[in-house]
């Protein structure tokens, strides 16, 4: 493996993105004419065993520190290797509107290895295309390689960039069921006829993979966030106070993203059986 950070720069005619090996790690897109719609902070932070922040995140194969029991359980890294590790550049699969990157469990340290929920010996290997156009399509596909069901956790934990998360409203999650992870046990809530919105801390784990908007007043724009392959929708932004204590974030730049991800946990965790595969797809687009 290629331990070096190195960042991809694509512009086509369509849109801007910048990827990076480590995480395969789309760092942020514009379609053409349009401000930035996957968000960035102002300083991105590249250390060998530490995440990104910001862009999209690849969680796997545990979300937070993973579930196993019907309990919140204790894996280490935390959200999962994916995103801490140097992915493979696939040169070949590669153009200017499509990037490719792959990643094989006989690279991952045996001591990661054994929390998988399903056996501590996972075969797989994981491929992850980014199609950068007027649309952003992200597509996780993890193979099964071996002779038993690999049980996983999966998130594409996008940030999206808005003028202001206390003005911004998730539609299409109305009446959807919830775990609100904000408050003690996680206990189940349902979501009523109105829109999500963000004033204090807001981590939620919906029931649902509807087709989302996300409405920005302020930057006056609409982002459409579909998926397929996913059971379920995280919404979270930490808010003012969590937010200004994230250390690779500057004072209040919380404010400037909502991160809507595709999601497969807890109760929806994936089961691949053996030689068989499971994709997890994210696409966003703009309207105004
Ligand atoms: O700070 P990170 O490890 O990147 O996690 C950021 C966030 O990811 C997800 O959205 C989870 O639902 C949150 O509970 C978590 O705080």
């Amino acid at each position: 493996m290629n331990n070096t950070f190195t960042i991809r720069d694509i512009v086509n005619e369509d849109a801007t993105a910048s990827v990076s090996d480590y995480g395969a790690h789309v760092l942020s897109w514009a379609p053409a004419g349009e401000q930035a719609v996957v968000w960035r902070p102002k300083a991105i932070y590249l250390k060998e065993g530490t995440a990104i922040r910001g862009g999209v995140p690849i969680i796997f194969p545990w979300f937070n520190s993973g579930f196993e029991g019907g309990h919140v359980a204790s894996k280490t890294p935390k959200h999962g290797f994916a995103r801490n590790s140097f992915w493979h550049y696939d040169e070949e699969g590669s153009s200017d509107v499509l990037l490719r990157y792959t990643l094989d469990s006989s690279e991952i340290g045996a001591d990661i290895l054994s929390q998988f929920v399903s056996g501590p010996n996972p075969q797989f290997h994981a491929v992850y295309t980014i199609e950068v156009g007027r649309e952003l399509t992200m597509s996780l596909t993890v193979y099964n390689d071996g002779d038993e069901p690999l049980s996983y956790e999966e998130a594409l934990h996008t940030y999206l960039q808005v003028g202001d998360a206390e003005q911004s409203q998730v539609c299409g999650l109305e009446g959807a069921d919830y775990l609100d992870t904000v408050l003690d046990g996680d206990p189940r809530c349902s979501q009523g006829d109105e829109p999500v919105t963000f004033q204090g801390m807001v981590d939620r784990i919906y029931y649902s993979a509807d087709t989302l908007e996300l409405r920005d007043p302020v930057l006056q724009r609409t982002i459409i966030v579909a998926k397929q392959g996913a059971a379920q929708t995280v919404v979270w932004n930490p808010g003012e106070q969590a937010g200004n204590a994230i250390g690779d974030l500057g004072d209040g730049e919380w404010r400037g993203c909502v991160c809507v991800e595709a999601v497969n946990n807890r109760d929806c965790a994936v089961v691949v059986p053996p030689h068989d595969s499971h994709t997890l797809q994210q696409t966003l687009a703009v309207k105004h």
